[in-house]
């Protein structure tokens, strides 16, 4: 009798494919149904593992995907831990509310992590940054200020399976908080990733380690964002403030732009709405029915 079980493919290499299971990490190889399907297992897969008592494991079924993002992409992603930071590149509201629509677009939550706040400690500059970040944290957003307290938290965060992954601008500090964690991780699993055999020789693909119940991917994620494939008439729907205070518009499909009886416009006027928010609408629909990324931002 074959036993099969159920896990979760956090590495491939070079046809082989490591899934985590309760049993512990079971290397298999994708029998050839998939090549067959043209269906191409990716990391963070839900998969089933026939077990042979041969000592010949191999991937009988992948479960269907949630979403797939990245590139190298990674399946069933729940949540992006996105790094901004607070100079080096400059904090940006633009920037960060762009990362916000796309990740809703893409049905992915976000945890919100303020890097290089150490470098202007103290200043002004910060308390505004806070104080605007303050406002994210009001329509539903969860914010960490400072590293030592998203280190602390961040493992009773990541619900049992669950699969993070970094995103954020370039030289925003993705890399330095993954090699933290990671390093957090390796002091938790000890063996795991001589497990996995991460050899210099290897090819680089992405891994996901395992952090709190769940997985974090060990690359650094994506930079740059496309917002252009969105549906104009969706937008507003991913700016959750939006979406929630538009049941008192008027018009039922309100777009917040000259509609009489617009609540969004009169909460921006009232300042409720963080007249930024509504810009970086503006432009993102912009962008939209130009059919392409601003040249700035690319
Ligand atoms: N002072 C300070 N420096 C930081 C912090 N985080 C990152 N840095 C520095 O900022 C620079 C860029 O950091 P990286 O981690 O390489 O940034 P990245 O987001 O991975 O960048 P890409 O690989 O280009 O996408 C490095 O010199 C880091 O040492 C921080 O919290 N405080
Ligand atoms: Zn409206």
């Amino acid at each position: 009798m074959l036993e099969k079980i159920e896990g979760t493919i956090i590495s491939v290499i070079s046809g082989y494919y490591d899934v985590k299971t309760n049993k512990g990490v079971i290397r298999s190889r994708a029998r050839g149904v998939f090549r067959n399907r043209k269906q191409k297992p990716l990391v963070g897969d839900r998969a089933v593992v026939q077990l042979d008592d041969q000592g010949m494991n191999y991937l009988v079924e992948i479960l269907p995907r949630k979403n797939e993002v990245g590139r190298p992409a990674v399946a069933n992603v729940d949540q992006v831990l996105l790094v901004i930071s607070a100079v080096e590149p400059d904090f940006s509201l633009e920037l960060l509310d762009r990362y916000l629509t796309f990740f809703a677009w893409k049905n992915v939550g976000v945890t919100i992590y303020l890097s290089k706040s150490d470098i202007i400690a103290g200043t002004e500059e910060l308390k505004e940054i806070k104080e605007k970040l303050v406002y994210y944290e009001k329509i539903g957003y969860r914010v960490f200020f400072d590293s030592d307290t998203l280190e602390k938290e961040l493992p009773d965060l990541i619900q049992e399976n669950a699969i993070w992954t970094l995103a954020g601008q370039s030289g925003a500090g993705k890399s330095t908080l993954l090699n933290k964690l990671e390093k957090d991780a390796n002091q938790v699993t000890g063996k795991i990733s001589q497990a996995l055999n991460r050899g210099k020789h290897t090819t680089r693909q992405v891994q996901l380690f395992t952090y709190g119940k769940g997985f974090i991917a060990d690359t650094p994620g994506f930079s740059a964002v496309d917002l252009y494939k969105i549906k104009v008439d969706d937008l507003g729907q991913y700016f959750y403030e939006f979406k929630k205070n538009s049941v008192n518009c008027k018009f039922r499909r309100c777009q917040h732009i000259k509609e009489p009886g617009c609540e969004i416009k009169k909460m921006v006027e009232d300042k409720e709405i963080l007249p930024s928010r509504y810009e970086d609408y503006l432009k993102i629909r912009q962008e939209i029915l130009d059919n392409k990324m601003p040249e700035y931002m690319k």
